[in-house]
């Protein structure tokens, strides 16, 4: 299956379901609701919300679900991706997420950032992934 195109991609539908996913966000620590969501190469939108936890350390980030739900709704490859945060303003993915990304999205990735469209290889550069465990 070959990526949608770029130009016809519908980045407000995706923005819509971040946004949606955003108002499920369960942040009362933090105050800081964030909602992400992607495209899949079969035409498929994942999203996901962050969780936090009382035991502020383990909460989940809002890309931790979205992997989850990919996994768990058939896997495959991720093409475009959008979080936003609590006003459904485009955010940055954190650090973190940005290496749970490269692996579903591999470096071609394409993020929607306050920077404009970027290739996840711009946002992680030399990444570590699944390539460097068979050489
Ligand atoms: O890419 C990011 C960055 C932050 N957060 C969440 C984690 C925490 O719940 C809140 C404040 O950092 O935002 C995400 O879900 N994704």
């Amino acid at each position: 299956m070959t990526a949608p195109d770029t130009a016809a991609l519908d980045w407000e539908a995706l923005l819509t379901s971040a946004r949606d996913a955003m108002s499920r966000a369960y942040a009362p620590y933090s105050g800081y609701p964030v909602g992400a969501a992607a495209l899949v190469d079969d035409g498929r939108t994942v999203t996901g919300c962050n969780v936090e936890n009382a035991s502020y350390g383990i909460g989940l980030c809002a890309e931790c679900g979205l992997v989850s739900q990919l996994q768990v709704t058939g896997g495959g490859r991720l093409t475009h991706f959008v979080c936003v945060d609590g006003r459904g303003e485009v955010l940055v993915p954190c650090g973190r997420c940005r290496q749970l990304l490269y692996e579903f999205g591999g470096p071609d990735l394409l993020l929607r950032t306050p920077a404009g469209d970027l290739p996840l290889s711009d946002m992680l550069p030399q990444a570590f992934g699944p390539d460097h465990l068979t050489k």
